[in-house]
């Protein structure tokens, strides 16, 4: 799915960014609004859908095992999906691009149905460890067989009925936490996650939603226990998917570097699973305001009012991490550029994602002229205090689209222009980020 052909593109010194602009739907939303739907009985609609690489990958796969997928709009589909337990034998592996989200959950579905699939991807997903999905799934029964290391292409034969499973989630992740509730669906009895730093949480919440059978316990120390009762029989919904706090995240931190800006950015997710940055930049001394605050989707939403504003340099909560896990490269461009020093721990995740982002980020940033740190498991950033990055550097993306997407914020602020070598990875997540900027500077 990634082009082959590469789309430098330079970004250099912004007027004041001005205007409102309103925010695709969430990613993992969309990803699970259309596996759920493939599973329920009958007709669901969703509007919102982000269509986003990543998430075509969801429904290609998703119509390769049976089910009826229509796109009817913009962001607007229809699906008709084969009831739990119903997937088909697809006829060719599954291509899931740059994916984790669509690979990790994908192979919890399939390892509970009586089918063999094949998982390919980028050089970037095929690089990705895929041992912490391989172990609880190979738990309840499904027979995995993958490259060196737990990597793609990897192939996995399920089982079903599989075998119910008390899961302790060693690591803090959404996606191995939903391949194992998506695996319980169609197992007999109760498959049991443990999760004792909590994580973005739409897995349950849409799977109370589409009506299985899950409930959550809070222990006294916060560590949540989640089952789901298998065999499930879902009924279809219709959804309108919330904006993406991931992608607002690039236009929050540019609207506050960019000096003069005045930004209203519209239907922005704020589940508190999600909103760490917010929180962490109006620490930092950002003007955010919180406009209209509603529902979306069974999802807390505002808009945001975003101003221009002297950050200055905090330590980070490592804490908070997981509520914002994506959005540390777009904060170390924040970070570069507050007053004094910010610090960042407890971010081994980060070296897993679509690139290592923190090493990626402290070389880029280091190469536009930023001070930085890196250490096992974070960055320490000294800012310049609102003064202009020397920029000048063409920036390697590594197929990871959030690295491309904070540099060219960071070019904004850049004396001279800063390259990003290739754009193209931003359709994984946010086909209209440059759109959007162009409406802000026009
Ligand atoms: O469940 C999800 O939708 C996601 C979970 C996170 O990954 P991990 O589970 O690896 O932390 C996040 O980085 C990814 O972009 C989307
Ligand atoms: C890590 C990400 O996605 P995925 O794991 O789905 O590739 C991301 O979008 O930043």
């Amino acid at each position: 799915m990634t082009d082959p052909n590469p789309s430098p593109r330079a970004f250099s010194a912004s007027a004041p960014l001005k205007g409102k602009i309103a925010i695709l739907g969430d990613k993992s939303i969309s990803h699970r609004a259309l596996m759920l739907s493939a599973l329920a009985v009958g007709t669901s609609r969703v509007t919102g859908l982000l269509e986003g690489h990543d998430v075509l990958a969801t429904a290609a796969a998703m119509r390769a095992m049976g089910a009826s997928i229509e796109r009817t709009g913009d962001g607007e589909w229809v699906i008709d999906g084969v009831g739990v337990g119903g997937l088909l034998q697809p006829r060719e592996a599954l291509e899931m691009g740059n994916s984790g989200t669509s690979t990790r959950l994908l192979m919890g579905l399939v390892a509970s149905h009586p089918i063999t699939v094949t998982f390919t991807g980028d050089a970037s997903l095929s690089s990705r460890p895929m041992g912490r999905v391989i172990d609880p799934l190979s738990q309840m029964g499904a027979d995995i067989s993958a490259s060196p290391g737990g990597r793609l292409p990897l192939m996995v034969r399920g089982l079903a009925p599989a075998i119910p499973l008390a899961y302790r989630l060693p690591m803090a992740s959404a996606q191995v936490k939903s391949a194992v509730l998506l695996a319980g669906l169609n197992t007999p009895g109760i498959t049991e996650v443990i999760e004792p730093i909590p994580t973005r949480d739409h897995s349950e919440r849409m799977l109370k939603g589409f009506g299985a059978d899950l409930n959550v316990e809070t222990d006294g120390d916060g560590t949540r226990r989640i089952h789901i009762r298998g065999e499930a029989e879902l009924r279809p919904q219709t959804i309108a998917v919330p904006g993406d706090p991931s992608s607002a995240a690039f236009f929050i931190v540019a609207a506050l570097i960019v000096p003069g800006s005045d930004v209203v950015i519209a239907n922005v997710g704020l589940n508190p699973t999600r909103a760490g940055l917010v929180e962490v930049l109006q620490a930092m001394g950002g003007d955010i305001e919180l406009l209209d605050p509603r529902e979306v989707g069974g999802e807390p939403v505002a808009d945001l009012h975003v101003r221009h504003s002297a950050l200055k340099g905090i330590e980070v909560d490592p804490a908070i991490a997981p509520s914002m896990i994506d959005e540390y490269p777009i904060l170390f461009v924040a970070a570069a550029l507050a007053e004094g020093r910010t610090v960042t721990t407890g971010l081994d995740e980060l070296r897993v994602k679509e690139s290592d982002r923190l090493a990626v980020m402290a070389a880029g940033l280091t190469a536009i002229g930023a001070q930085v740190e890196e250490s096992a498991d974070g960055l320490a950033i000294d800012g310049t205090g609102g003064d202009p990055l020397p920029g000048g550097a063409t920036i390697a993306g590594h197929l990871d689209h959030r690295i491309c997407m904070s540099f060219a914020v960071a070019g904004l602020v850049g004396k001279a222009p800063v390259t990003i070598d290739d754009m193209g990875p931003v359709a994984t997540s946010f086909p209209n980020f440059e759109a959007l900027l162009e409406s802000l500077q026009a």
